[in-house]
């Protein structure tokens, strides 16, 4: 069997994000049950555990879109409070984040109309929508698009004002396989043409390690981290060389056994 890549030492200088303890109940049950990660500038980490482990509950957390029951998120050397303007969130319900009476252009522009100029505003507008393969078609409403397009409409909205971190919460689980395939690698193009840090949390193994500088793997609810792979996978990855890997394979095989025994665990207890 390929040898497994170690695991990857976290002290550095160069963390944007820590999760130092990090703990959520609901109630009575405890969900994340005190979390440490560092993540890198410059990183893709992915995210994966049994449905029910509390991964949008930690992506909330992180956002400053919920408070945690114990422990701390720093995003940039600062306790998170509150939303921070250099980070920015996609979801996977695209039909629900987008206005839908708004143009796909006015959706991008809406969060930025604060922060920048309008002459800004509209470079802005015009770099993204190109970045994300909509060039030109910015006058389009949501509902006149593709759910792949719509989903490409959302990610250019999160990179329009050039965040430093990207959570994305199951971006790609609403459109069709191909569609998916085609999301990924624009992923992995605008992560590098926006020199950004990615935290990806996602179902699915393959993408998982597809996409990944590191998977990290979660436990069942009451959650920790349960291991932190660094993937050594050659860059840039491609879906048909890198998949043909035996070191893909390995990585995967791996994981999945890691979820498996979680959940196996999660039902026992
Ligand atoms: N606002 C809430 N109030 C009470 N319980 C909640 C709340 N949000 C989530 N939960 C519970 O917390 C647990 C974790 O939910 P969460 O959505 O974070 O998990 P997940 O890993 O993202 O799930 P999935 O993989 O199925 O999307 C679930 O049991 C869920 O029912």
């Amino acid at each position: 069997m390929t040898a497994l890549p170690p695991t990857p030492s976290s002290t550095s200088d160069d963390v944007i994000v820590e999760l130092d303890g990090l703990q959520k109940s609901y109630g009575e049950i405890r969900i994340l049950d005190g979390l440490n990660l560092k993540i890198r500038k410059g990183e893709f980490v992915c995210i994966v555990g049994p449905s029910g482990s509390g991964k949008t509950t930690l992506l909330k957390c992180m956002a400053g879109l919920m408070s945690p029951t114990a422990g701390r998120t720093v995003f940039e050397g600062v306790e998170v409070t509150e939303p921070p303007s250099k980070l920015a969130v996609v979801f996977q319900d695209y039909s629900r984040s987008l206005l839908p009476w708004m143009t796909i252009a006015k959706n991008i522009e809406l969060p930025m109309i604060n922060k920048f100029s309008k002459a800004e505003r509209k470079d802005r507008i015009t770099e993204v929508l190109a970045s994300v393969g909509l060039g030109g078609r910015g006058h389009l409403f949501p509902w006149q698009m593709s759910g792949g397009m719509q989903q490409r409409a959302a990610i250019a909205r999160g990179l329009a004002y050039q965040p430093d971190v990207l959570l994305m919460d199951e971006p790609f689980a609403a459109v069709d396989a191909q569609t998916r395939i085609e999301l990924e690698d624009l992923v992995l193009k605008v992560r590098d043409e926006f020199d950004m840090t990615v935290l990806f949390v996602t179902h699915d193994i393959d993408e998982a390690v597809y996409l990944g500088d590191r998977v990290v793997v979660l436990s069942g609810a009451p959650t920790t981290v349960n291991e932190d792979i660094v993937v050594n996978l050659p860059l840039p990855r491609h879906q048909l060389d890198t998949k043909s890997l035996p070191e893909y394979s390995a990585l995967r095989n791996h994981v999945f056994g890691l979820i498996q025994s979680a959940k196996s665990h999660a039902s026992i207890s």
